[in-house]
């Protein structure tokens, strides 16, 4: 049968290599997937409905069941923890996670300040590392922080090291290697796995 499949896509850097790996897998996406302001696109001719969301969303949606498939960033899996299942490495948008910070110096001895858009994450690193820290969320320019005194570091993405060059920062250790994954709800799973199953294998080839 061809339920209908609905796939969380997250709008901004992921989207374009998300929408071209799509495409190289044979899925004929319209040109609203290259210029719109829609957050729904109906596929009928593929009978896929894409909702475009924030990356920091995607996994949400998924959870919820509202949308069956998506795309997320493994930093958004690692940090949102949300009841899904990865299905797939797409090998897209490739980063890392790393503590940075200005170079050459040592962290407050007592409770030093981290800074980031991922507290989550954050914290259960410095757990792992044996170290107490106070964890500061921000939603952005992370690596205004050290700079300005608010935090010894921050654990932020990198992936030209431009931003931390340019802002006279250096890494001090990465955490973990970041690329976008294919998600499942665990009930669309096993209701729609034909489907499923058929959408995989056909990226599967792309990858
Ligand atoms: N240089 C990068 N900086 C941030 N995210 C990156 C980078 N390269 C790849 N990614 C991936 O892209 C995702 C974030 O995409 P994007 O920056 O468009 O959204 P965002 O962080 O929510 O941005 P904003 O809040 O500015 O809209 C991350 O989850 C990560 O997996
Ligand atoms: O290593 P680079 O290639 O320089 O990329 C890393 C930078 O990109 C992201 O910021 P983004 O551009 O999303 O801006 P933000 O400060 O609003 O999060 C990330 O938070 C880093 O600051």
């Amino acid at each position: 049968m061809n339920e209908q499949l609905t796939i969380a896509m997250p709008k901004g850097r992921i989207f374009t290599e998300a929408v071209d790996l799509l495409r190289n897998a044979g899925f004929n996406l319209p040109p609203e997937f290259d210029d719109s302001r829609k957050l729904i696109i109906d596929v009928e001719e593929e009978n896929f409905r894409f909702i475009l969301a924030k990356p920091m969303d995607v996994a949400t949606y998924v959870e919820h069941g509202v949308a069956d498939l998506g795309i997320a960033g493994k930093d958004v899996l690692l940090e949102e923890e949300r009841d899904v299942y990865e299905l797939l490495d797409l090998k897209i948008s490739g980063c890392y996670l790393a503590v940075a910070g200005i170079p050459d110096t040592k962290m407050n001895d007592v409770a030093p300040k981290i800074a980031t858009k991922y507290p989550n994450i954050a914290a259960a690193y410095f757990r792992e590392q044996g170290e107490q820290v106070e964890i500061i969320k921000l939603n952005g320019s992370i690596e205004l922080a050290p700079l300005i005194g608010l935090a010894d570091r921050i654990v932020d993405i990198v992936s030209t090291g431009r931003t931390l060059k340019e802002n006279g920062l250096v890494e001090y250790e990465t955490i973990t290697n970041v690329t976008s994954r294919l998600i499942v709800n665990p009930v669309s799973y096993r209701i729609k796995d034909e489907r499923i199953s058929e959408l995989v294998k056909r990226l599967n080839e792309v990858i």
